[in-house]
């Protein structure tokens, strides 16, 4: 390919593409004995994109730079070659592209009565020009729809991975707000519940909270082991899950301590759930290594003031535990 003339040093730092629509002696010949001669100097406009064009310009010095936009790449042509040249194939046809001088440069300007008076004279010499000036906006269209596809691709594969790293997040935002051990909802799942509960509340249903604490866990870990401990952490949590109703939160604070936020009707219905979890965990039983080993909780509740907080709901709940775990544990009390 030849290149054109070299391009201002300006342009030489965001070079763009250049493409090989050279005219022929003949051609040259023709189209500058039939334009008028035009001198640019650098940067200086010579049709904007959307204006309607009469006239084509063949380039014999200098550089001139295509500017497209839209995120398509300027071209920069040189001496011997064309543009605009559709102004007089389909007649007021808006320009798709700036032109503008990269450098001083020297232009002819086919004016379309001019063209029209060659068609007729040199007919088969335009022809030849048509046929190849048409093959190149083929080509050049060809070029575009691959450019596009590739962009599309491109965008394709960024939404992919974009798609990828939103659900990694959604992942690790469900892991920090769950227990490792258990799978039930950790105190931060807690924490962020309860900055939403208002929106979770059912009609007609008392806020319930249960704490639920296994008696003599040290000794359990102490005697079958910290295994056994685990699987008796994992054996509660089920039960304390199976407590809860759909709308309810079950969930570990941490260590041995369990909790059970529950929307219900009334205190007797807190007090049934409570002692469902006791009666659930007496009946755990266990392979090895806690064979033999059988497991009690001490669970205490109240039903919460809709006008308190948190700190309050666990006072009042953990006052009712602290009274059962001074009574040997194994049990369950409700403070109405
Ligand atoms: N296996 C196991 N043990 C844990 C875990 N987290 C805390 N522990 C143990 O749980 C035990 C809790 O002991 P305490 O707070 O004295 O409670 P307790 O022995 O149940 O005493 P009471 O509640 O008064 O009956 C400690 O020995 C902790 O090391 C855990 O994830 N796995």
């Amino acid at each position: 390919m030849t290149q054109s003339a070299t391009p201002s040093s300006a342009f030489a730092r965001h070079r763009p593409t250049f493409l090989p629509r050279q005219l022929s002696d003949e051609e040259l010949a023709l189209f500058v004995g039939a334009g008028q001669r035009r001198e640019l100097v650098a940067r200086e406009m010579i049709f904007r994109k959307g204006e309607l064009g009469r006239a084509m310009f063949v380039i014999e010095s200098g550089t001139i730079q295509l500017e497209f936009g839209d995120g398509m790449p300027d071209k920069l042509i040189g001496a011997r070659e064309f543009f605009g040249e559709l102004a007089l194939f389909i007649g007021n046809h808006a320009r798709v592209a700036n032109a503008v001088a990269a450098e001083a440069a020297v232009l002819r300007v086919i004016e379309h009565a001019a063209f029209e008076k060659l068609l007729q004279t040199e007919a088969p010499l335009l022809a030849q020009f048509m046929r190849r000036s048409f093959s190149y906006l083929v080509a050049s269209e060809q070029q575009l729809i691959q450019s596009l596809k590739r962009r599309n691709e491109d965008l394709m594969v960024t939404l992919d991975s974009l798609r990828q790293t939103q659900t990694q997040l959604s992942t690790a935002e469900r892991l920090v707000r769950t227990d490792e051990l258990t799978g039930l909802c950790n105190r931060r799942g807690l924490y962020s519940y309860l900055e939403e509960l208002r929106s979770k509340r059912l009609p007609g249903l008392r806020l319930g909270l249960l704490l639920i604490d296994i008696d003599r866990f040290k000794q359990i870990n102490d005697h079958y082991g910290h295994l056994a401990g685990d699987l008796t952490l994992r054996a509660v949590a089920r039960e304390v899950q199976q407590a809860a109703a759909a709308c309810d939160l079950p969930c570990r604070l941490g260590g041995d301590e369990f909790a059970l936020l529950v929307q219900v009707k009334d205190a007797d219905e807190l007090r049934s759930r409570a002692a469902q979890i006791t009666s659930g965990v007496r009946g755990l039983r266990f392979h090895a290594p806690a064979e033999g080993l059988t497991v009690s909780v001490s669970v205490g509740g109240s039903l919460c003031h809709e006008t308190a907080d948190w700190s309050a709901w666990y006072s009042d709940s953990d006052c009712a535990l602290y009274l059962v775990k001074g009574e040997g544990g194994d049990n369950h009390r409700v403070i109405a």
